[in-house]
This record gives C-alpha cells, sequence and structure tokens, in this order.
C-alpha cells in the first residue's frame, strides 16, 4: 500500500542527517522520458525511497537492486528469468528515451528539484535551531506548501496516575465508631416489653455494643436508617441477636406468614445456630421460622416454604386456560403454574402463599429454591440479611448474588399475584402511583466480623444509602478503615498463648499436656477447677518444669476430674483425616478422656452434628476436635479453650478460630502450639502483625521442656502411634 501522500513527499529527516550533507546536494538529473512500466517500479520504491532520505538514495537503491536480481536468478525462483531480462530491455528502452524528455516533465521535475532543495534547507534549518515552531520565510512556506508533513497536534502527556479504585466511598472511609464496652439497657432501646422478658429470662438485661448501635436503627422511630446497613464487630459480639431482634418484633403481630425476612449464612450449621436464636425470639407468637438448607429432599423443603391452594375465579381460570392452550401448540409450555392449573378444579387457577415469615438458608439453596420453586416470590420481603457477609461474598454459589438481587428487586409477575395484590393493583390509578408504589422498601444488613471492603464484591449487593456500623475496642485509636486490607479486633477478654513443640513430633502429647495441666487442671487439693481463668499458664508453666515422678503429677484431672470439670475445649486441626486422628490418639494415650471426647466432621449428618453441638454445649463432651469448617460462627456458649493444634492458614483463619471463645465478654484462652517451621509466620502475622488488633495484651509464650513432656508417655506414644497406623493402613501393611 503506498504511504500517505503527506509522507511520501517528506524530506529528509534530521535522524538520518548523517547522509545529508551541509551543504544541498546536486540533485542528479533525472532521466528524460520514463516507460511506464519504469515509473510503475519506481513508484513501488518509493517507500524505500523516504526511508533513504531522497531521490539519491532512490536512485542508488534502483541501482543495488539489479545485481540482486542477478543473484536471484540463480535461485530456485528461476521461473522469474524472463520477467527480469524483460525488464532489462524495457531500462535500455528507458536510457533512450530520456534523450528525449518531453518539456512538461522538465518543469515538474525542476520544480521536484527546487522543493526537495528547500525541504533539506528548511529541516536542516529547524534541527539546527532545534525550533519547531513554522517561522521560515514566507517565500519557503509557500513553496513547501502541501509537500510539508501535516503539521501534528502535541502530544498529550499521560494523566498523573490516581488510583480511583482505592479511594472508599464515603460511607466506608467514616463508619459509624461504637465502643465495644458500650452497654445499653434494652428498655432504654426501646424494646417491646413481651420481648424484655424473654431477654430477661436468658439472662440478658443490658445490650451489647453492636446491638445498642443496630436496634435503633432498625426500629421505628426517628433513630432509623432509612438505607442498608452494614456492620462488622468482632465475633461473639452478639451480631445474631442485634439482627434477629428487631425483625422479630416487627413480625410479632403478624397472624398469618408472608416472606418478610431472609437470613443467608454460609454453613448448615450456622443456619441451625440463627434457628435457635430465632425460635427462641418467636415463641409465643405466630412467627413462622423456616430453614433451606438441603438437608431435606427438595420437594419437602418446597411445600414447607410455599402453600397452593385453588382459588375460584373463571375470568382468571379462563385466560390461563388459553394461556396453556396457546403454549402447547408452540410446544414452548411454560411448566410450574401450567402443571399447577392442570390440578385445580373448574374456573379455579392456582394461588400461591408463603408457610413462613422468617427464612433463614445458604445460598445455594436459595438459589435453587429462586430458580425452580413456583410461588417462591420474594415480593413481600423487608430485610435481607447476610450474615458472615465476607466469607459469602468469596465463594460464588452459582452466582448467588446476582440471582438474589434480581429476585428481590424484580416485579412480581401478574400470574402470582393474589386477589388482594391485583385488587391493590387497579385502585391505585393513575400510573405515577403504580410507578412509586413499586419502588418497594426494604433494609438489607451485611455483618461480618470484618468489613468487606472490595467494592466489585459489596457492589454485587446493590446496596442502598449504605452505612457501616464498626464495633471496635476503645483502647484503640479510632481508625478509619483503610484498603489496606483486613483488620481483626479480638476480644480484650482473650488470653493468647503459643508453644513451642519443636519440629512437631511429639505434638500429640504437647497438646495432651496441655489439656491435663492447664484446660482440665485440678487444684492444688485435687479439687477440679470449674474457672478456666485459674489456670494462670505462667505458674503452671513453672510448676511444670519441676519433673516430678509421680505419675499423678503430669496426670492431675485424673479420669473423674474431666467429668466434673468446668472447661470445654475446642481444639482445631488442619484437616478432617488429621481430627480423626488426633482423637483416637488422644483417646489411647489417656483412656479417661475417650468418653468425653469427639470428633466434629462435615460429613456428620445435620442431625449428628446437632446432637453433638447440644452435647458439647451441656457440658457431656469435653473436647471437641474439628477442622476450620467448623469454626466459622459457631456459637457453642462457654468454650473455654480453644487449641489451635495445627497452626491456621490465615490470620482470618486465626481470628475466627480464637473467636470460639471469650464470647459476649467472657473469658476465654486461646492456644497455638507451632513448630520450629512455623515460629515466624506465627511472630510475624499473628502475634505481632499489623492484621491483628489487641486491646493491651500481647500472647503469651509458654515454653515446656521436651522430657517433662514426654517423658512417661513414651512407650505409651510409641504404641499408640502403631495402633493408629494400624487402623489407618491395615495389620499386614504395618508387619
Ligand atoms: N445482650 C446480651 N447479653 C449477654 N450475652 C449475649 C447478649 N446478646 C448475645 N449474647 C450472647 O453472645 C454470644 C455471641 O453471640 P452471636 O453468636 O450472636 O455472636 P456473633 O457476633 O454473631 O459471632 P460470630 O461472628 O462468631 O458469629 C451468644 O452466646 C449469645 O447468647
Amino acid at each position: 500500500m503506498p504511504a500517505p501522500i503527506y509522507s511520501r513527499f517528506v524530506p529528509p529527516k534530521p535522524a538520518i542527517k548523517k547522509h545529508v550533507p551541509s551543504s544541498p546536494q546536486p540533485i542528479p538529473s533525472p532521466p528524460s522520458a520514463q516507460s511506464k512500466k519504469e515509473k510503475k517500479s519506481k513508484s513501488k520504491n518509493r517507500q524505500a525511497h523516504e526511508r533513504a532520505g531522497g531521490i539519491n538514495e532512490l536512485e542508488a537503491t534502483l541501482d543495488a537492486a539489479q545485481p540482486a536480481e542477478d543473484t536471484v536468478a540463480e535461485s530456485p525462483k528461476a521461473i522469474k528469468k524472463p520477467k527480469k531480462r524483460k525488464r532489462e530491455a524495457v531500462a535500455d528502452d528507458a536510457d533512450a528515451e530520456a534523450e528525449a524528455t518531453p518539456k512538461k516533465h522538465k518543469s515538474i521535475l525542476s520544480k521536484f528539484e527546487k522543493v526537495s532543495q528547500k525541504a533539506q534547507e528548511h529541516a536542516q534549518r529547524r534541527h539546527d535551531t532545534g525550533v519547531e515552531s513554522d517561522d521560515a520565510p514566507a517565500e519557503d512556506q509557500r513553496v513547501l506548501h502541501d509537500l510539508e508533513p501535516l503539521p501534528q497536534p502535541a502530544v498529550v502527556p499521560d494523566p498523573a496516575f490516581e488510583p480511583t479504585f482505592s479511594v472508599l466511598p464515603t460511607w466506608l472511609a467514616q463508619p459509624v465508631i461504637v465502643e465495644a464496652s458500650k452497654r445499653v439497657s434494652f428498655a432504654e432501646l426501646g424494646v417491646q416489653p413481651f420481648f424484655l422478658k424473654k431477654l430477661e429470662k436468658q439472662g440478658y438485661t443490658d445490650a451489647l455494643a453492636v446491638q445498642s448501635a443496630l436496634l435503633p436503627m432498625l426500629h421505628p422511630g426517628h433513630q432509623r436508617h432509612i438505607g442498608d446497613i452494614c456492620v462488622s464487630a468482632r465475633t461473639g459480639s452478639g451480631k445474631t441477636l442485634a439482627y434477629l431482634l428487631p425483625i422479630v418484633e416487627a413480625l410479632k403481630d403478624r397472624a398469618t406468614p408472608v416472606l418478610s425476612a431472609i437470613v443467608v449464612v454460609p454453613t448448615r450449621k450456622l443456619v441451625d445456630q440463627v434457628l435457635q436464636v430465632a425460635e427462641q425470639l418467636c415463641a409465643g407468637t405466630k412467627i413462622k421460622v423456616a430453614t433451606a438448607v438441603g438437608s431435606v429432599p427438595f420437594t419437602t423443603e418446597q411445600k414447607q416454604l410455599v402453600k397452593l391452594r385453588s382459588q375460584y375465579d373463571p375470568n382468571r381460570a379462563q385466560d390461563l386456560h388459553r394461556n396453556a392452550s396457546q403454549q402447547l401448540k408452540s410446544g414452548l409450555l411454560e411448566h410450574g403454574i401450567i402443571d399447577d392449573l392442570m390440578t385445580m378444579p373448574i374456573d379455579h387457577v392456582p394461588r400461591y402463599h408463603s408457610a413462613v415469615d422468617i427464612l433463614i438458608c445458604t445460598p445455594g439453596r436459595l438459589v435453587e429454591h429462586i430458580e425452580a420453586t413456583v410461588g417462591f416470590l420474594l415480593r413481600s420481603v423487608k430485610w435481607l440479611v447476610i450474615d458472615e457477609a465476607d466469607e459469602l461474598l468469596n465463594q460464588d454459589f452459582q452466582g448467588w448474588t446476582t440471582v438474589l438481587m434480581d429476585a428481590l428487586h424484580g416485579e412480581t409477575p401478574e400470574d402470582y399475584m393474589n386477589v388482594q395484590e391485583r385488587v391493590r393493583e387497579q385502585r391505585k390509578g393513575s400510573e405515577w402511583e403504580r410507578m412509586l408504589s413499586a419502588h418497594r422498601q426494604f433494609t438489607k444488613v451485611v455483618l461480618s466480623a470484618t468489613m468487606e471492603k472490595d467494592l466489585t464484591k459489596l457492589g454485587t449487593l446493590r446496596l442502598n444509602r449504605p452505612k457501616l456500623v464498626s464495633v471496635q475496642e476503645e483502647a484503640q485509636e479510632q481508625q478509619p478503615i483503610t484498603t489496606d486490607g483486613d483488620v481483626f479486633e479480638l476480644p480484650s477478654t482473650l488470653e493468647e498463648f503459643a508453644v513451642p513443640v519443636g519440629e512437631g513430633q511429639k505434638k500429640p502429647l504437647y497438646l495432651l499436656y496441655l489439656l491435663l495441666n492447664h484446660a482440665f487442671k485440678a487444684d492444688e487439693e485435687g479439687n477440679d477447677s470449674s474457672d478456666s481463668s485459674e489456670s494462670d499458664p505462667d505458674s503452671s508453666s513453672s510448676s511444670s518444669s519441676s519433673s516430678s515422678s509421680d505419675d499423678d503429677a503430669t496426670n492431675p484431672a485424673g479420669g473423674k476430674s474431666i467429668v466434673k470439670h468446668a472447661s470445654r475445649v475446642l481444639v482445631f486441626t488442619r484437616s478432617n483425616e488429621s481430627a480423626s486422628r488426633l482423637s483416637h490418639l488422644i483417646s489411647v494415650l489417656e483412656p479417661s478422656f475417650k468418653d468425653y471426647l469427639k470428633t466434629m466432621t462435615p460429613s456428620s449428618t445435620a442431625k449428628a452434628a446437632k446432637k453433638l453441638l447440644k452435647s458439647f454445649s451441656s457440658g457431656s463432651i469435653k473436647i471437641l476436635i474439628a477442622s476450620d469448617a467448623a469454626s466459622r460462627g459457631l456459637d457453642i456458649p462457654d468454650i473455654s479453650h480453644v487449641i489451635n493444634y495445627d497452626i491456621p492458614s490465615s490470620v482470618t483463619s486465626y481470628v475466627h478460630r480464637v473467636g470460639r471463645t471469650a464470647r459476649a465478654n467472657k473469658a476465654g484462652e486461646a492456644w497455638t502450639l507451632f513448630t520450629k517451621s512455623e515460629a515466624a509466620w506465627f511472630w510475624n502475622q499473628i502475634a505481632r502483625g499489623e492484621k491483628v488488633r489487641r486491646s493491651d495484651k500481647k500472647v503469651t509464650r509458654i515454653e515446656w521442656k521436651e522430657r517433662e513432656v514426654t517423658w512417661d508417655r513414651k512407650r505409651t506414644y510409641e504404641a499408640a502411634l502403631a495402633e493408629l497406623q494400624e487402623a489407618v493402613v491395615g495389620p499386614e501393611a504395618t508387619n
């Protein structure tokens, strides 16, 4: 393709000035006449001309091209030979013709010669002075007109990089800060007397900080927040009651169920936990609470959520039948309402009624119902609660946020409206009224131990006028939320300890030592300590360093001891397999623990898990070994110790694990066993890292000499390991 017109006549550029002599070079006189073919050939080479810097170079290029073509003749492309000969002949003719150059060509060429010379001079001048402005003499300007490169706009400088994504919106950057120690009586917060009595029965007189902040925002009244609410409050701070209480209060006098609130949590266990709190609050009212987690067949769950009734409505029935027959003809039969229509008596239409007021569910199951349960509509939902939002937003279960938001913000199809709704719609009158009333009001409450600051993720929730409430320890400076990453806050009632375990081969024995000497320690007289805070790690550490030959000294708890002991210990392992193995090992090493120790795995059925948690809460099980799956949001009252047998995989995991104790301002201890290779990470990230905020406390390092931990158990330990291996790989493989 030929170069653009302006560049085809561009004068030699300063960059290749070395080819251009300082004084203008005489331009060799061109051939007086050119054959058409020669002209064509030259035009093809014009681009080379530009690069070469002028007509001299072009001539040189053409000359140089001749021998090259001879060389090509010997190459396999010999097929071009006749063409070459033809061209040579043409060149000879051109020489002859050159002598008879017509006059008009001469004038053009002389003009070209003049112009080239001027252009060279001009370029030279520009280069020498460095002045880009077109201050050439007027004559030059005139002559160079059309032959100069077109003036180009100055290069637009790149704007300075301002990362807009790191600039948080005001509501995130300036949260409403609430001091963690804040207490307000429920009565003062305007909680209805009916619920005050209930709360009192449970031993709750004052609202915890998050509750005292959230209740007024969700209660009717002047402090009510019209818009959505995000809550960032540490684990165990009472978030569940904070959102459930105002919802239940609002629905208290409800006589027939209407789906009004949806609570989404990440796991089945959490669904059960929230259900428990909701049931306590709803006792004595007609509010219906249901769950959707997939623990029962889908059709059973559908029937629990939506009630199908027939309603006499001949006109509507006719319309629906007409639709159905049209769909049948077109072959595009919509299932759902048409299927139900077929089961209706004559002139009756199906009507769908919610069977629940509050639905507590996991996101996956919720999506299934939105997509497949006929009559499961969210048109009357007034509250959408997303608990453990950081985890939920990090996992995209079937694109749940999009499906949920579409269903929530969408309009109700007319087919699904009941008579009252239809009548109400008709009564609305003008278009404007209809449009205004279509704008439904509902509140989204998004809660997390650490608020998600990824705006893309938060954006999927389509928040409307959000407000962020952040509960923080008063000892800390009020720090605005930044985008530097998540900062976690630990309860001030939590004591943290860390124990080095060498290379980790004897870790089970360290755990046993910790259980016997700290968690289930008996006092001097051999009485059981029912108050876990009495176990002073430093004193026990020093007492443990005095080796004793008495077996009771290393086993102060004894079989009977653990039965009566008030401590509840949650041990975390890296995986479910290691939880099972550890449980087996501890039972063999300390048979007195066997009946009080259980493993929680995700494979346990919902019923079994519920039973297990109940036993743990009641104290008939004292030690629960679990993987991380159990750590999130589990609210088991009075866990006295959390032990990180395996180091957590992240700061978040640590915070959620240790958050199972020291809940609701109760005392609690978190112990972490770390190997040599894990030490640096633990101290840098967890104990001294910037991501974890502690009031005025530090992680205490407790060291036990290995021989004290293992001395009389070495043989039992080896036997237990052999037994475990046999149990895992079978007796034959062991031999
Ligand atoms: N007003 C109150 N007074 C005393 N205890 C309370 C009060 N409100 C809630 N609790 C107790 O606090 C504990 C923690 O509550 P909850 O499970 O709601 O915490 P959470 O903030 O949701 O924790 P997580 O983030 O770990 O799920 C529960 O055992 C609950 O019974």
